[in-house]
């Protein structure tokens, strides 16, 4: 199916207006294009620490949206023009031009898994839940993944820091802590390694169903894990619910922003010589999260890198 595009090209004073006015008319899913630089939050969920060169914020913004090829764009396009001149009363639109376009539909939410296929990580094979596992590699560790719009595929590098880290302390006794669970592929595999228990915890709704579903196409039974949505930072509900002097591991792959208030919670949470293992820190980072750990009165165990990654181990 195709469908019309329009952009309509105002200015940042305006885009949040004539966004809630094109709610109401019923449009959804609208995009933003300007040159305002994203803020802490929005790097944090978006998991971004290194942006791209944006030019100088001139004013200026475009909105885009999408109407299916049947409706009746001429209906919306009045609606939307007097919407434009209405918010132009009491705020500068700018130009308040729209431009039409067609585009194809393309499957957004699966076109990205043409480019994941199973791979390797030492001796465990990922294998994405559409693929089959080839006979040479029957004796391997094998994990079906399918992360859903979670994050963790295992491909990113900052995964395999800490999948290595995890495999190198997790015992029988193991209760792992998974802050920022994704797919669950972290809890996943310390289970798959031995461990005993693994919980979860994610502020992405996705996250909690990506996880359940690689939990139990890999065989995992429910008894084994738990995970919940909540912000482990700041809410003390979860806090509570994930449990104090409880974990013999606690691994975190988020950015070093994060880490870096999260490291004195997770101290609770982590039993007496129980290892912290962070990832998701890009290398001018590493002495932030070192000094965070070293703050929170942990002991630096190991510091490995992988590309521009770093991952640092520590023991409470
Ligand atoms: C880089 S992904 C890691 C996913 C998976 N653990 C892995 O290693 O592939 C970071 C995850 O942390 C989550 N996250 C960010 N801040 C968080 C917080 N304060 N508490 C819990 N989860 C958080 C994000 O939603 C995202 O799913």
């Amino acid at each position: 199916m195709k469908w019309n595009k329009f952009r309509i090209k105002t200015t940042t004073e305006a885009e949040d207006l004539i966004c809630s006015s094109l709610m109401e008319l019923g449009i959804q899913g609208v995009e933003l294009e300007d040159k305002i630089p994203l803020t802490q939050s929005d790097k944090e969920q978006m998991f971004v620490d290194i942006m791209p060169e944006i030019d100088v914020d001139d004013g200026v913004a475009y909105i885009n949206f999408y109407l299916e090829e049947d409706e009746d764009k001429g209906a919306v396009l009045a609606a939307v023009r007097e919407e434009l001149e209405d918010i132009a009363v009491y705020a500068n639109v700018g130009e308040a031009s729209i431009e039409e376009s067609q585009t194809e539909d393309v499957d957004w939410v699966n076109n990205w898994k043409q480019y994941f296929h199973q791979f390797t990580i030492d001796d465990v094979l990922i294998i994405p839940s559409w693929e089959d596992v080839q006979p040479e590699d029957e004796d391997k560790m094998i994990i079906h993944i399918d992360p859903g719009t979670a994050f963790g595929t295992g491909m990113h590098e900052t995964t395999q820091l800490c999948i290595r880290q995890i495999k190198k302390y997790v015992t029988p006794d193991t209760v792992i802590l998974d802050v920022g669970c994704g797919s669950g592929i972290l809890g996943m595999l310390a289970l798959k390694f031995g461990a005993k228990y693994s919980v979860g915890t994610d502020l992405d709704p996705c996250a909690i169903d990506a996880t359940h579903e690689n939990m139990e196409v890999n065989g995992i039974s429910g008894e084994q894990y738990e995970v919940m949505i909540g912000n482990i930072i700041d809410n003390t509900e979860v806090q509570d619910k994930v449990g104090y002097e409880k974990y013999d591991i606690v691994v975190a792959n988020i950015l070093a922003d994060v880490l870096v208030p999260l490291t004195p919670v997770i101290l609770a949470q982590l039993k007496p010589g129980g290892i912290y293992i962070t990832s998701g820190i890009i290398d001018d980072k590493e002495q932030t999260v070192v000094d965070a750990v070293l703050k929170a009165g942990l002991t630096v165990l190991e510091v490995h890198h992988q590309g521009e990654w770093v991952s640092v181990t520590a023991r409470k």
